[in-house]
């Protein structure tokens, strides 16, 4: 934009000053009526009428002067104009545009840098160039992809970096500028904290929200049938990991009737939430599964909260930093469809005061544990999990009814438990064909396995049982881990000596 120089305002200011004024430069002027002759001489000192007609002659006569006079002029416009268009924008702006702001901290942060990346590659997968280029400001954000086969593999998003950008959404042009505060720091995660902004037309503020519920929706797909794990990062929750697959209900084999008391029990609290504020009850339930190690507490969590849709949010009590302030803020922060998963709370306050083996005492009390757990009568779902290998260690304060609701022992292989799982894990070896066509795919053989028939897995299964049960008899247990860690690795006929030899004492880890 041009703006007069200094240099030039310099120059025409001492003829502004002195003799030629503008007043001098009217008279000297042809095309404007000059002044009478006749008009009285002024009585201050001045210079003289010749001296006057003399300037006069000089300014008329002379290019240069008329000159700048006209630059002067040409200047002063276009400082009006410039000012005008200045004044005009920031009015447009005000008027006409709209902008959205989103900081870092916002959840929606991360699902609109996924949605715009998500945008950038369906247009280079329709040979569009993609959005972001054209600022050359770009960075990456790497995420992993799980196949169905479990295998995983690293996908390259390329998401717009600090920068200004562009994109068209529904027709509508939007502006972009993502921020970088380098003095601010996010201190739980340690990134420096940015800030997005858009701003599009005012006419069309209401795609904002139809973008963000996209976005969301992005995200919400990316993580489809899978169960988000939760941990804390200082006051806040944050995904652990990728996503990951939902274990099916089936996989986990408790004592027949286990599963299905603590599912039912869940599935009758939940949805009850006008029941209990109507009584002004705390809509919370409380579930403790107790037992040996490896009988599937976690697990057993893990599929309940994959089969009912539910997220799961862990917590280490004896964590590092962890306050009793903290503690309750984050149980009062907890994602909406997620279960609170405390394990080993026996670890943690077996005796009210958690010390670890390098003299680490926990900073969370066990008054500041109940009060979290109580938390402010809200009406607000809230599901807590707790698993502990030491029932009788637990303080009664803890587990007093409407902190834990049920109590359930999930104990070392019963026989026909063992039977099952022995069936899981071979039986349905062959695939069922219907009129040809292929419509139930068994499990897949080892190298070398020969498919067992269905009574051949029924005849193998009761045996299992009956060595479970016999060594049961003497005193001797088996988890269900070490027969899954047996069956995984040998065939079905060895797999019997093998159980014999796994069985301990019970109550021997
Ligand atoms: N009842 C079960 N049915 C099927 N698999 C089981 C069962 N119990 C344990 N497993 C298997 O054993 C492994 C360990 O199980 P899990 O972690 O759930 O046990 P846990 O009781 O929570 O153990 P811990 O008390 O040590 O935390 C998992 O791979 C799981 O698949």
């Amino acid at each position: 934009m041009f703006r007069p120089r200094p240099s030039q305002q310099q120059s025409a200011s001492p003829n502004m000053s002195t003799e030629a004024g503008p007043s001098t430069s009217i008279v000297t002027d042809p095309n404007i009526a000059q002044p009478s002759n006749d008009a009285p001489a002024p009585s201050v000192p001045g210079p003289s009428a010749e001296n006057q007609s003399f300037v006069s002659r000089i300014m008329a006569d002379n290019p240069y002067f008329s000159a700048g006079a006209g630059l002067m002029g040409i200047g002063v416009v276009l400082t009006v104009l410039r000012r005008s268009v200045t004044l005009g924008s920031t009015f447009a702006q005000r008027r006409m545009l709209v902008t959205l702001e989103i900081p870092s901290k916002d959840r929606s942060y991360p699902w609109f840098l996924e949605w715009m990346a998500a945008q950038s590659a369906s247009q280079v997968g329709k040979g569009k160039r993609p959005m972001g280029f054209r600022s050359h400001e770009l960075a990456v954000e790497t995420s992993y992809k799980q196949h169905e086969n479990g295998s995983s593999e690293a996908v390259f998003n390329l998401v717009p970096g600090p920068g200004t950008h562009y994109f068209k959404y529904q027709g509508t042009w939007f502006q972009v500028k993502r921020e970088r505060d380098a003095k601010l720091m996010d201190l739980h995660s340690g990134s420096p904290w940015e800030t997005l902004t858009l701003t599009t037309l005012s006419a069309y503020r209401h795609l904002f929200s139809s973008l963000l519920t996209e976005a969301r929706a992005l995200a919400e797909a990316s993580t489809e049938g899978k169960t988000v794990v939760y941990t804390a990062w200082g006051v806040e929750w944050r995904p652990f990991g990728k996503p990951r697959s939902r274990r099916e209900m089936g996989s986990v084999v408790l004592a027949e009737g286990v599963s299905e008391k603590i599912e039912n029990d869940l599935r009758s609290f939940l949805g009850r939430g006008k029941w209990y504020a109507e009584r002004g009850i705390p809509y919370r339930r409380g579930y403790l599964l107790h037992g040996p190690p490896g009988s599937g507490k976690t697990s057993f969590i893990q599929a309940l909260a994959g089969s009912l849709h539910y997220n799961i949010c862990l917590l280490n009590l004896a964590e590092r930093g962890l306050t009793d302030d903290k503690l309750n803020h984050l149980l009062g922060l907890v994602p909406e469809r997620s279960f609170i998963l405390l394990e080993d709370v026996d670890s943690a306050f077996s005796k009210r005061v958690q010390t670890s083996e390098d003299g680490y005492k926990s900073s969370v009390t066990f008054s500041g544990l109940l009060n979290a757990l109580d938390g402010v009568a809200s009406s607000e779902e809230r599901i807590i999990f707790m698993t502990t290998n030491h029932y009788e260690r637990l303080d009664p304060a803890l587990i007093r009814p409407g902190r834990v609701d049920l109590h359930e022992l999930l104990d070392d292989a019963q026989g026909e438990q063992a039977k099952r799982l022995f069936i899981k894990f071979y039986g349905n070896s062959k695939t069922t064909f219907e009129a040809g066509k292929e419509v139930e795919k068994g499990r897949i053989l080892r190298e070398g396995e020969i498919p067992l028939t269905d009574e051949q897995v029924e005849s193998l299964g009761n045996q299992v049982q009956k060595i479970v049960e016999d060594e049961q008899k003497q005193g001797k247990t088996i988890s269900m881990a070490s027969l899954q860690g047996l069956f995984i690795r040998t065939g079905a006929q060895e797999s019997l000596d093998g159980i014999r030899e796994l069985c301990r004492p019970t109550g021997a880890a």
